[in-house]
């Protein structure tokens, strides 16, 4: 079994993949082919050593493992294309796409392949992602090494098929939800006194150290909230506000809205 890593697609995710491989050391940048169409953003990962492309053929010659990264309006088309150029004892087939199912990837390359899919988030790039992965005719062998990749950044789950457009939405998103948390609260500290920079540390680093709590204790964020919430205090006070004005349910809504998009969408 081949090392070799084509990542089809370096947009946002594909650069943060190969950026996130980079820096575990799990393999050598020349071991990684990253290829779109206009190469010039891909310059950064190249002066890294990564080989870059705007040929997908090419791509799929030199690697074994192929991660899709590209939209999902554009899968079957590139599928189409590397089909023949694609061996089902070679090859493995990784999909980071939101909302295109194995069934859609088969109808393309047929039921042979050894497909993943895998719903990282952008935090890959500095190796705090968590990814939920599912497989599909995989060997344990393969397996492992898919989730090894993945471990080396971040966390991981493996999942069934049927929930991956929930793993879109609580793991991928929720990156985007957790930065309009943070901003908010930059906001607020702005308006009780502090510069931006400051708050924007302070905030920052009190939502790490709140996720950090939960993931090191595995306790209910609940008892962790009792801890801070003096009787009378301040903390309840603003809790109060906050759920008074929609806090909880405003977020539980948002969710709900990315997942009914991804359904309807596609
Ligand atoms: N961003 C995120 O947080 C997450 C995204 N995803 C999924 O990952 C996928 C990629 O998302 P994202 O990185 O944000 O999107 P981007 O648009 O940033 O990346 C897609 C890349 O594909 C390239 N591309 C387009 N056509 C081709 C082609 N024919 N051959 C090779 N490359 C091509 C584009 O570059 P060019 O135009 O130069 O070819 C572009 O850089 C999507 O399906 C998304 O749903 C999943 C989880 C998280
Ligand atoms: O917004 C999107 O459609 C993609 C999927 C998950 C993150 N970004």
């Amino acid at each position: 079994m081949g090392n070799k890593i084509a990542i089809i697609g370096g947009g946002n995710l594909g650069t943060a993949i190969a950026e996130g491989l980079i820096s575990s050391g799990f393999v050598q940048p020349q071991h990684i082919i990253v290829t779109k169409r206009n190469v010039a953003t891909l310059k950064p990962l190249e002066e890294k050593g990564v080989l870059i492309s705007n040929d997908n053929v090419e791509a799929v010659k030199f690697a074994d493992w192929v991660i899709l990264a590209v939209k999902p309006f554009q899968v079957k088309e590139i599928l189409t294309q590397l089909h023949p150029h694609l061996d089902a004892k070679r090859h493995v087939l990784i999909s980071v796409i939101t909302g295109v199912w194995v069934k859609d990837m088969q109808e393309v390359v047929g039921d042979a392949f050894t497909l993943f899919r895998a719903m990282p988030n952008t935090a890959i790039a500095i190796r705090e992602s968590i990814t939920c992965i599912s497989r599909h005719n995989a060997s344990a062998v393969q397996e492992q090494y898919v989730k090894d990749l993945f471990d080396q950044l971040g966390k991981t789950v493996i999942i069934e098929e049927k929930l991956m457009d929930a793993a879109t939405v609580l793991g991928a998103c929720g990156t985007a939800y957790a930065m309009r948390y943070i901003r908010a609260n930059i906001q607020g500290g702005i308006e009780i006194g502090f510069d931006a920079a400051t708050a924007s540390l302070i905030a920052a680093q009190t939502v790490k150290g709140a996720a950090e709590l939960l993931l090191t204790r595995h306790t209910h964020p609940e008892q962790e909230i009792d801890k801070v919430t003096t009787p009378k205090g301040c903390t309840i006070a603003g809790l109060n506000e906050m759920e008074h004005q929609g806090f909880s349910s405003s977020l539980i809504k948002g969710v709900v809205t990315s997942y009914k998009k991804i359904v309807n969408d596609m």
